[in-house]
């Protein structure tokens, strides 16, 4: 098993900088946010307003669950809330080696400023990041093998960190 997983706060990059190690690897990309919406043919603003957090969460363990055993060389992108729910925690770290892209308040606001496709954060966004992010910072930390700071980096600057602490070349 040669795999990285990814794991954050929403706009901490899981996406961005996940694709792009993926290519830099010539390694499989795949975004759990993405299978589901491919799953269900629906956004996942869509899935929360239709059938709310609930299901969606259900969807994310279903998925997560589904990918045990059958994956290698890939990086995989979480949800932001995937390991929240107990037990999904144990589960990606038996896919790979986790990567926290640990990233403050301030950046994630700067970062996701008029960005309508969080449900979560509808509303008074800055109340919701630092309630949510003070909540699941220490969950994230935990469930980590590394943690790798995004804030004022670039890309490929933190893609370079992953590659050099994970010894994923070797
Ligand atoms: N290191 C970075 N420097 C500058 N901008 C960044 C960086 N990482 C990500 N971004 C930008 O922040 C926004 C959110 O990034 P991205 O969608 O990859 O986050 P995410 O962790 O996948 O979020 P979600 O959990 O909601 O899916 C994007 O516009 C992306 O281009
Ligand atoms: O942090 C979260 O709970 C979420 C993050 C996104 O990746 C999506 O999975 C969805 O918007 C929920
Ligand atoms: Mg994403």
């Amino acid at each position: 098993m040669n795999n990285l997983i990814l794991i954050g706060f929403m706009g901490c990059g899981k996406t961005s900088v996940g694709f792009q190690l993926a290519k830099r690897l010539n390694f499989n990309f795949c975004d759990t946010d993405q299978i589901i919406e491919e799953k269900v043919k629906d956004t996942i603003n869509h899935i929360f307003e239709i059938k709310g957090e609930e299901y969606f969460r259900k969807l994310e363990t279903e998925t997560i669950k589904g990918l045990i055993g059958k994956l290698n060389n890939t990086v995989l992108s979480v949800g932001g809330g995937l390991p929240i729910q107990t037990g999904n925690e144990r589960l990606i770290r038996e896919l790979g080696c986790v990567v926290y892209l640990k990233t403050s308040k301030d950046t994630i606001m700067q970062r996701l400023s008029g960005d309508t496709t969080r449900p979560l954060l509808a509303g008074d966004q800055d109340k919701r990041i630092e309630k949510l992010l003070s909540f699941r910072a220490p969950i994230y930390e935990a469930a980590a093998h590394l943690i790798v700071t995004t804030d004022g980096r670039l890309i490929h600057d933190i893609i370079d960190e992953i590659i050099n602490r994970t010894g994923v070349l070797l």
